[in-house]
């Protein structure tokens, strides 16, 4: 709904929105993501300009590229609290005090500082507010010491509503289970005096802008349950009391009717304007500003806070903390003035907040309220006839600070850190947009000093029958209907903290799984928010790349019909040169042809004689190869003959001294046969007669020895024994057992003593019989070492006869190989066959001869092929004159179709018309003498000089003149050629 103009407009003075920007220094949040500060402010206050660098440049570019918007105030963040106050509030305050409606409002990102400047540190220290106190504490402080420091009566009520998920509430009445007809609901003044049976209706509204409160005394009549001395505690009314009271009502509305008449006497531009209200809002009457503390804490108590990832304590809500003062002005009446002081929940960007469920729908909410006001303050700003107030509940409620009657300060709160910049430009833009919306500031209504105090008073009077009759009735301290709905209410909160407990232990354990829920995605939104960065990095990189693709394919457009065009142009220079080519081709094969292929036939023909008659006469070299030849041959057999006989000689004396050698060799063998023989039969006889004593010794040794019988000397012996034995046995025969031991051992000696002796005889007799065997046996040991010595001098004898032969043979083998040397020698001695063939007269007679005809003979041929040379170079030149010639006449144009000629003359040179022997391609220079002597060098030059001059007949007559010059010169050189030197 737009605000519509009223009678009386043109006197009311417009006075523009005041804008300030506060902007905060970097929270904990901002410093541990490292984002940079892109807003330039001044660090307590001094400017009106905000900078925001949106870009990633730095320095000079940084600051040219930044954003600059203009407000009415900046400050930075070392402004403190009692600067803004000061600096915002306390002129507003000022108004406020003089009967104006003002308000003040806080907008802004989340979490930028807005509770902060409005509400701040509202605790009393010691009965002291602190430094971080906000406005609302600061005002109320300033509102009493003012008051109190004039004479002036007042009344000073407070209320205080959030507006939440579009639902109103009332922060000082805060009950459960509100039944629909108390409800806060917002009204326009014009509305309620249609549809109410309200008093407020018949009471002169002199400004019915009043936001939070209907009339003072229609107000003060509906909420008579009130206490005004302890604001928060309700009274009960019974029903003899209502009825009572609406008795009153109605004869108040008569005296109402009748002051209202009186005031619009009074003040008739008064009350021109609709209002909005909130219905069944209470407000509290206030003595003091501790009071009026209280009460701002009580209703932040109730307030709609929680924590989300930008702000510990974020505001859920949109919250108006109203002062209405009733002011004494003029002795019997009363100023209403208000004092809004408007807390905005803060706009934020749900993906980064990481808003989920209530806080989502929460977040969805404030969005959408704050957008509508976004539009309301575009739509002021550009004067739109239609402002959409209407859209939300929010509009609604700052209808009148917004475009309206009232007095209004915007504070926008930002902060300086780069990820907030998106947002922080949104309320700068909204900031600047705000400072265009114009107000017509009024002062407040006017109510009768004795109408409000008879209010108070019937107010006070409800009280204190209360109070007596709870006292009547002794020791009840309230009304019985009063008593049982508080016992029930008691019963009902019972159950109900019981039921909120176990709601409050669910939502702990779901609270908590939320908590796991919400880290694990906000490390999954951490991992997006990476990806989404290299894709952005990478797509960049791709519109990069493309953009460079694009101009490349620019380039290639332009250079592609630069080409056509040349290519155009060239097609219909080609045509023009294919025509003039055809043409001078014709001309060419026409005059030209016969005469060049009868020179080069001529020239041709010249060649081959030349080639077959210079090598045909006076070719002797044959003749004189084979005179060389016999010559070598003769000189090869004469070695040959020279080895031979050497050969011979060298053979004949091997075989001469090869049988002496081996007649020698022959002898010493022989000889050492014999001693061999010699050596053999000594050596067969000596061991013989071993061979022979062996025999004898083992004769012996088989037939006699130990086989003597030595039979005499035993028996002699064994019978001595016997009888002794027999006679010592017969003597002790007897005696046989006992002495046979004695006897026995007596004689155990005799015994072996006897039988030694026997065998030392008979060994001593045996050694006897062995004696001469044993010379014998000795002395084939001297047979055998004579063997032995035999034996060696045979070996050394052998030795000797050996290398004796040994020694015959090297002499013989030296003398051999001193023959072969002798030989080589002789044969090394040879001449070499090249001195002899340099020594050779008649050779070198006729190698001369040779040497020198062929030097005549390439000279010949080297003056025949550079006569001819120069021919095909005269030929050569002609052809350039032709073409230079043809050119000159073809100059008429342009020079391009000179190459246009020069083809055809390739061409030309192609069929063979030109050219005389690919093989021997031709040289101008070469040729340069005869050209230069020829007529066609000056004709050249006349036609470079003059184009055009020349005709082609001429051309062919001199042409043909300088062929047969050139014929003349070519016998010339004929003849000089086959003349021999
Ligand atoms: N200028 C300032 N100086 C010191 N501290 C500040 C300032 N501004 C804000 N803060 C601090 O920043 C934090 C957030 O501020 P506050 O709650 O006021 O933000 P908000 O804009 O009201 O946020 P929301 O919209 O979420 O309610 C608080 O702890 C507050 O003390």
């Amino acid at each position: 709904m737009s605000s519509s103009p009223h009678a009386g407009d043109d006197l009311i003075e417009e006075l523009n929105i005041t804008v300030a920007v506060r902007c905060r220094g970097r929270n904990e949040r901002e410093i541990r993501a490292k984002s940079s500060v892109v807003v330039s402010v001044p660090d307590v206050m001094g400017s009106n300009e905000v900078s925001i660098n949106t870009t990633d440049d730095v320095g000079i570019t940084a600051q040219i590229n930044s954003k600059t918007y203009t407000v009415d105030k900046v400050f930075g963040p070392s402004a403190n609290q009692s600067l803004i106050f000061h600096n915002i509030a306390e002129p507003l305050f000022a108004d406020f005090i003089k009967g104006y409606n003002c308000t003040v409002l806080v907008y802004g990102m989340t979490s930028t500082g807005k509770t902060y400047t409005m509400t701040g540190d509202e605790k009393l220290y010691n009965g002291e507010l602190s430094d971080s106190a906000g406005i609302i504490p600061r005002i109320l402080f300033r509102l009493f010491e003012s008051l109190e420091s004039q004479k002036d009566d007042y009344v000073v009520k407070c209320s205080f509503v959030e507006l939440y998920n579009e639902e109103l509430k009332d922060l000082l009445n805060v009950s459960q289970d509100v039944p629909a007809s108390k409800r806060l609901k917002i009204f326009e003044s014009d509305s309620l005096s249609s549809s109410t049976n309200n008093v407020n209706r018949n009471i002169p509204r002199q400004n019915s802008s009043s936001t939070s409160t209907e009339h003072p005394i229609s107000r003060v009549q509906r909420n008579y349950r009130r206490s005004l001395s302890f604001p928060g505690v309700p009274f009960r009314v019974s029903p003899s009391q209502q009825q009572q009271q609406r008795q009153q009502q109605r004869q108040q509305q008569r005296q109402q009717q009748q002051k209202q008449q009186q005031q619009k006497q009074q003040s008739p531009n008064q009350d021109q304007s609709t209002g909005i209200y909130i219905q069944n809002l209470q407000d509290f009457h206030i003595n003091s500003a501790k009071e009026g503390i209280k009460l701002l804490q009580k209703g932040l108590k109730y307030r709609q806070v929680a924590s989300t990832k930008m702000n510990d304590f974020s505001s859920r809500s949109h919250t108006i903390f109203t002062i209405n003062l009733y002011k004494e002005h003029k002795g019997e009446m009363f100023r209403i003035s208000k004092m809004n002081l408007v807390d905005l929940a803060g706009s934020e960007n749900i993906s980064r907040s990481g808003a989920q469920h209530q806080r989502a729908k929460e977040a969805g909410s404030i969005n959408q309220s704050l957008l509508t006001l976004g539009r309301v303050i575009n739509s002021l700003a550009d004067k739109n006839a239609h402002v959409p107030f209407r859209e939300s509940k929010l509009t609604r409620l700052l209808q009148d600070s917004l475009g309206g009657n009232t007095k209004t300060a915007l504070i926008a709160t930002i902060s300086p850190a780069k990820i907030n910049s998106e947002e922080t430009c949104s309320t700068l833009q909204y900031a600047a947009k705000a400072k265009n919306i114009k107000n017509k500031p009024q002062l407040g209504s006017i109510v009768m000093k004795d109408i409000l105090v008879k209010s108070i008073t019937s107010e006070l009077a409800k009280i204190k029958a209360d109070f007596l009759s709870t006292k009547s009735r002794e020791g009840i301290y309230m009304s019985q209907d009063n008593y049982k709905e508080l016992t029930n209410d008691l019963e009902s909160y019972k159950n109900e903290v019981q039921e909120c407990k176990r709601v409050v232990e669910s939502l702990t354990s779901q609270n908590s799984l939320l908590l796991r829920d919400k880290k694990a995605s906000h490390e999954v939104n951490d991992l997006q928010r990476i990806k989404l960065q290299r894709m952005r990095d990478s797509v960049s990189e791709l519109y990069a790349k493309l953009e460079e693709q694009h101009k490349r394919e620019q380039e290639i457009i332009g250079a592609t019909s630069a080409l056509k065009t040349a290519m155009g142009n060239m097609e219909s220079t080609i045509k023009k040169f294919e025509r003039r080519e055809h043409e001078f081709k014709e001309k060419i094969r026409s005059s030209l042809g016969e005469e060049f292929s009868r020179l080069k036939d001529t020239f041709v023909e010249d060649i081959e004689r030349i080639n077959q008659t210079e090598y045909i006469e006076g070719n002797d070299v044959p003749d004189h190869v084979n005179i060389v030849k016999c010559e070598i041959a003769k000189l090869v057999k004469t070695v040959q003959g020279k080895a031979e006989t050497m050969y011979k000689d060298c053979m004949e004396k091997i075989l001469l001294e090869t049988p002496k050698f081996y007649e020698v060799a022959a002898n010493q063998i022989s000889e050492v046969e014999t001693m061999l023989n010699n050596y053999h039969r000594n050596l067969s006889e000596n061991l013989s007669d071993v061979s022979e004593e062996y025999n004898n010794l083992k004769q012996y040794l088989t037939e006699h020895f130990f086989k003597n019988d030595h039979e005499d000397l035993l028996s002699s012996h064994v019978d001595k024994t016997y009888h002794y034995l027999q006679s010592s046995a017969d003597s002790l025969l007897h005696r046989f057992q006992q002495m046979m031991n004695e006897h026995l051992e007596n004689n155990k000696e005799i015994m072996i003593k006897n039988l030694r002796t026997a065998t030392s005889e008979v060994i001593k007799k045996e050694m006897n019989l062995f004696e001469p065997q044993k010379h014998k046996w000795e002395q084939s040991f001297e047979y055998i070492n004579k063997c032995d010595s035999l034996n060696n001098t045979f070996q050394g004898d052998m030795k000797f006869a050996l290398s004796h032969i040994k020694s015959a043979v090297g002499t013989s083998t030296d003398s051999v190989f001193k023959t072969i040397n002798q030989v080589k020698d002789q044969v090394d001695r040879y001449e070499d066959p090249f001195l002899l063939i340099e020594k050779n007269g008649i050779l070198n007679e006729h190698f001369g001869k040779m040497l020198k005809k062929d030097e005549i003979l390439k000279k010949r041929l080297q003056k025949s092929i550079s006569s001819t040379k120069e021919y095909v170079a005269v030929i050569d030149n002609l052809r350039s004159s032709i073409v230079d010639t043809v050119a000159n006449d073809y100059k008429t144009s342009d020079d391009e179709k000179r190459g246009s000629i020069e083809d055809a003359v390739a061409d030309l040179e192609d069929q063979n018309l030109l050219s005389i022997d690919e093989r021997r391609p031709l040289r101008r220079t070469s040729l340069q003498p005869i050209i230069n002597n020829s007529g066609l060098r000056k004709m050249k030059r006349s036609n470079s000089h003059s184009p055009n001059k020349l005709p082609l007949v001429q051309y062919v007559s001199t042409l043909k003149r300088s062929c047969s010059e050139l014929d003349e010169r070519y016998e010339e050189n004929k003849s000089k050629i086959s003349r021999p030197d």
